[in-house]
């Protein structure tokens, strides 16, 4: 094992250890950088900060680190990623609130609790919003936000793959390799194995005139195609916040990652209106002692969307009456903290299909022979399990009556669906963000639904791209372990339940398609006899989820418009405390989430906003 003696910046001689995660004794009285949370965007931080070898760097973590279990590497695997197994220790193991769009349902939220954050959970799909929706960003008053100066990041971060000559041949795969990263920390490459009916979805997407774009990851999401993952091209497995990000950077000397703690609260000292972050609180559980570490130059908050927000309102900076509420001083009042929640729901459309057998796996013989297979060769069913085929559909092609979803989306209305008491700051940035979705609705230039393709065939999702309603994260307790009251209120504005309910009567479109019906498809649920609106909207409630991609909790917007950081990520009315996760996303764009979480922290910490530099 390896030690040191390192000057920090501040002055005081830190003992660093390197090579491995440190313990609560071995951590220095101070570092630079304190980073809270080693998730998706908290373990690139940790990384990049950590590049300067005269910057010290503390990332914390909840969580511990995975050994590589078959659970989180493998793509045959993936629900085990968010199933039994990872509960025990990687999992938050959260639901919402009841929901009152569901019938007082909650919804189960796997959020990942390990080094890597929910990059270690997730379905691994890798792709990019359209650039309308980064554009949009920028558009809400954050200069330097919009997809061109963002491309450059998400080039960074990655390093892509294009498919294998044959995958191209058998399914007319294409790329522009101008658009991609060639030696970033995260492999984005393409699934091994895909399923041979892909191309019946592709036929039947072009039928219906959705067209297949040169490169998803150009700007132009919109049409049909095999996604990326991120996969190792090689060894076909999971590329995350670990593998990328923390693996390649924890023998360095300057860097300590803290794990299995939890930050209570950021520490403060106040002149006047001038508020500093001094040093972070941390516990390993709600019994043990807490203790501090100071801070010489900036904490970040990487803690994901429900509990940065959650941190932020614990040390003070939140709605004073909320914080009052529940005996918390209110240091700085930024009535948008907690508020703005996005996440995209899902709906499902049954298909009954003949084509192949596709659920093979669930026989033990067939898994047993395809897992040997994955582990000679690297190929066979094993490199599947995730989505693959997926199409982004504006939504004026999916609806039969353009013009009265996009009257019905109007803000002023749309605000009445905002939770009681909502602050006026935060009615005006949503109104602003709704004047924005129908923009990009009228103009086609965005999503309304992703569809995903699933299982060959057996199950078409609908994936709200742009939910007008909004939900809350806000505090349960005083207690930093209770976890915070998440309440997404779906379906909360009438117009996303009617995109569920066109979806659907376009899901019978695509299987009354010729490419389809040689798979003999039929729908199963939820059944030809339901066709009214109101009984479709009541089934996609009925079954309605989540694809966790919680967002918009700490928005990167003006303060009047109930923003919580400003465009370099600092919160306002604080000195040195930065929000870098999806809670900064304002309005949540038409993709998964993952690849600009990354962007958004190799922005943040590259030298365009200084952050290195301060
Ligand atoms: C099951 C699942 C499937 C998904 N599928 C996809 C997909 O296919 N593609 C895609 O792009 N996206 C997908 N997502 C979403 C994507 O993974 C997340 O949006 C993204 O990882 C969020 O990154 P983040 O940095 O905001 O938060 P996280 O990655 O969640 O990181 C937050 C970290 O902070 C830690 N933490 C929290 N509170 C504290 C505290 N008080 N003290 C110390 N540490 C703390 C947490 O343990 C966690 O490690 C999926 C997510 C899930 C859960």
């Amino acid at each position: 094992m390896k030690s040191d003696y390192l000057l920090s910046v501040t002055g005081i001689l830190a003992r660093l250890v390197a090579g491995r995660p440190v313990t609560q004794d071995e951590l220095s009285e101070s570092y630079d950088y304190v980073v809270v949370g080693g998730g998706t965007g908290g373990m690139a931080l940790g990384n990049r900060l950590s590049e300067d070898s005269s910057k010290t760097v503390l990332v914390i973590e909840a969580g511990s680190v995975d050994a590589g279990e078959k659970e989180i590497m493998i793509p045959r695997h993936y629900v085990a990623a968010h199933g039994p197994y990872t509960a025990k220790k990687m999992n938050w193991n959260v639901s919402t609130i009841p929901q009152e769009g569901l019938g007082g349902r909650k919804v189960i939220f796997t959020q990942g609790k390990t080094i890597g954050g929910g990059s270690a959970l997730n379905a691994m799909v890798y792709d990019r919003g359209r650039a309308s929706n980064y554009d949009s960003w920028s558009a809400l008053d954050n200069p330097g936000w919009d997809f061109n100066s963002l491309l450059p990041y998400f080039k960074k971060a990655e390093t892509f793959t294009p498919p294998p000559k044959d995958q191209v041949a058998k399914f007319g795969v294409t790329w522009d390799p101008e658009c991609h990263g060639t030696d970033g920390p995260v492999q984005s490459s393409y699934c091994r194995y895909v399923y041979p009916q892909h191309n019946n979805f592709m036929d039947a997407m072009k039928s219906l005139g959705v067209p297949q774009p040169a490169d998803q990851s150009c700007g132009d999401t919109l049409g049909a195609y095999l996604t990326t993952h991120s996969i190792h091209p090689t060894n076909q497995s999971r590329s995350f916040g670990r593998t990328a990000w923390y693996d390649p950077s924890i023998e360095r000397q300057n860097l300590h990652v803290l794990l299995e703690t939890q930050v209570t609260k950021l520490v403060m000292s106040q002149h006047g209106d001038n508020v500093t972050i001094s040093g972070v609180e941390f516990a390993s559980s709600a019994d043990t002692k807490k203790r501090t570490v100071k801070i010489g130059k900036e904490a970040i908050l990487s803690a994901g969307s429900f509990r940065s927000p959650h941190l932020l309102m614990l040390s003070g900076i939140g709605e004073k009456t909320e914080l009052e509420g529940h005996g918390i001083k209110n240091v700085v009042n930024l009535p948008g903290v907690g508020q703005n929640l996005q996440d995209h729901a899902v709906g499902a459309f049954i298909v009954d299909q003949s084509l192949e057998k596709v659920s093979d796996l669930e026989d033990p013989q067939f898994d047993a022979l395809q897992g040997d297979e994955y582990y000679k060769n690297r190929t066979g069913r094993w490199t599947d399990g995730l989505p693959a085929s997926l199409a982004f559909i504006p939504y004026l092609n999916f609806t039969s009556d353009p013009n009265t979803v996009l009257d019905a989306m109007n803000a002023t209305f749309a605000i009445g669906y905002l939770p009681n008491g909502t602050h006026h700051t935060v009615i005006a940035g949503y109104e602003a963000q709704v004047n924005h979705i129908i923009e990009m609705h009228r103009a086609r230039s965005t999503a309304g639904q992703e569809l995903m393709y699933l299982n060959g065939g057996q199950l078409f999702a609908t994936i709200l791209m742009h939910p007008l309603s909004r939900g809350t994260v806000k505090l349960a307790s005083a207690e930093p372990f209770d976890y915070p009251l998440v309440d997404p209120r779906y379906i909360s504005h009438p117009s996303d339940t009617r995109l569920f309910a066109d979806a659907f009567k376009y899901d019978r479109k695509i299987i009354a398609t010729d490419a389809m019906k040689k798979m003999n498809a039929k729908e199963l649920a939820p059944g030809a006899n339901v066709t009214d609106d109101t009984a479709l909207g009541a089934v996609a409630a009925g079954g309605l989820s989540t694809v966790w991609h919680p967002a918009g909790t700490c928005a990167m917007m003006p303060r009047e418009l109930g923003g919580v950081v400003d465009s370099q990520l600092k919160v306002y009315g604080v000195k040195n405390l930065r929000v870098v996760d999806a809670s900064v996303i304002p309005l949540i764009q038409a993709a998964h989430m993952q690849a600009t979480v990354y962007a958004i922290a190799e922005k943040v910490s590259s030298s365009h906003y200084g952050l290195l530099k301060l």
